[in-house]
């Protein structure tokens, strides 16, 4: 089967730094796949390549088997295939549009009627757990956790089959953390979405993928199957994130 993702020996640089340093990796078609680290590890550098938004130096990045091209016919129509969530996702949306704008913009892109749109927005937002009033606010107006959900709710607007999520609980209060979860997995499942979580929260990737991949200093020291990475780890460094988040360890 292809993968939804495939990285082939990725390499970037900024200045002295090696963002990411010779990373391979193959994320199947419809599942659940988490990339831990810690801060600077080069996550969010590799969800930015593998969105099209930063060039590689070396290497390859295929999305659904398709070798991932620049430019912006091929950023657009990557856009519906593709979707990120961002970690501050009140910076993704414009200050000075109400929400519903934002939405209707998703219509046009996919060249959709705007009742259809309309229809399938009321649906996202009772799942998401959001008034439909909510699109008649600005996006000062609504709250930190609303701001994460309408970003969501706008991604699954785009009817993508791959979702990359940075962070996606960063910022929440824990009562919530595991609902999102819940409804990213179950939209996931129901939708056949794959999806990408990203974090440096050990316990949520433990919670939700069912293969990981663990980055240090722009490299993949390990990957595979949840239950056996965090299981028993092979990598000292895995065994050293892990020490921190005992909890996880623990939860076999
Ligand atoms: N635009 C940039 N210019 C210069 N250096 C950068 C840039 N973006 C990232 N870096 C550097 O590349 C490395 C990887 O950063 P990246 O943001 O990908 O890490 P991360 O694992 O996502 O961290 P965090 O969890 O804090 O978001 C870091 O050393 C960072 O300082």
């Amino acid at each position: 089967m292809t993968d939804a993702i495939s990285i082939s020996q990725a390499q970037l640089r900024f200045g002295e730094t090696a963002a990411l340093d010779g990373v391979s990796l193959a994320i199947p078609n419809g599942s659940c796949f988490g990339i831990v680290g810690e801060s600077g590890s080069g996550k969010t550098t590799l969800m930015r390549a593998v969105l099209g938004l930063q060039k590689l130096d070396r290497g390859e990045i295929r999305i659904l088997g398709k070798p991932l091209l620049h430019g912006r016919a091929a950023l657009k129509e990557r856009a519906g295939f593709i979707q990120p969530i961002f970690q501050d996702p009140a910076a993704s949306l414009s200050p000075r549009s109400r929400i519903r704008t934002l939405m209707d913009e998703v219509g046009t892109v996919l060249r959709e009627p705007l009742a259809a749109t309309h229809e399938r927005l009321h649906v996202i937002l009772n799942r998401l757990g959001l008034p439909p009033g909510v699109v008649d606010k600005y996006p000062h107006e609504i709250s930190g956790g609303q701001a994460r959900r309408v970003a969501i709710a706008r991604a699954l607007l785009m009817k993508p089959s791959i979702l990359i999520a940075d962070e996606p609980t960063a910022g929440l209060d824990v009562s919530v953390q595991g609902d999102l979860l819940n409804l990213l997995q179950d939209i996931r499942r129901s939708q056949h979405i794959t999806l990408v979580i990203i974090s440096h929260n050990l316990a949520i990737v433990r919670l939700i993928a069912e293969n990981a991949a663990v980055m240090r200093a722009g490299k993949v020291v390990e990957a595979g199957e949840v239950g056996s990475l965090f299981g028993s780890p092979q990598d000292a460094y895995t065994r050293e994130l892990l020490a921190a988040w005992p909890s996880v360890s623990a939860a076999k």
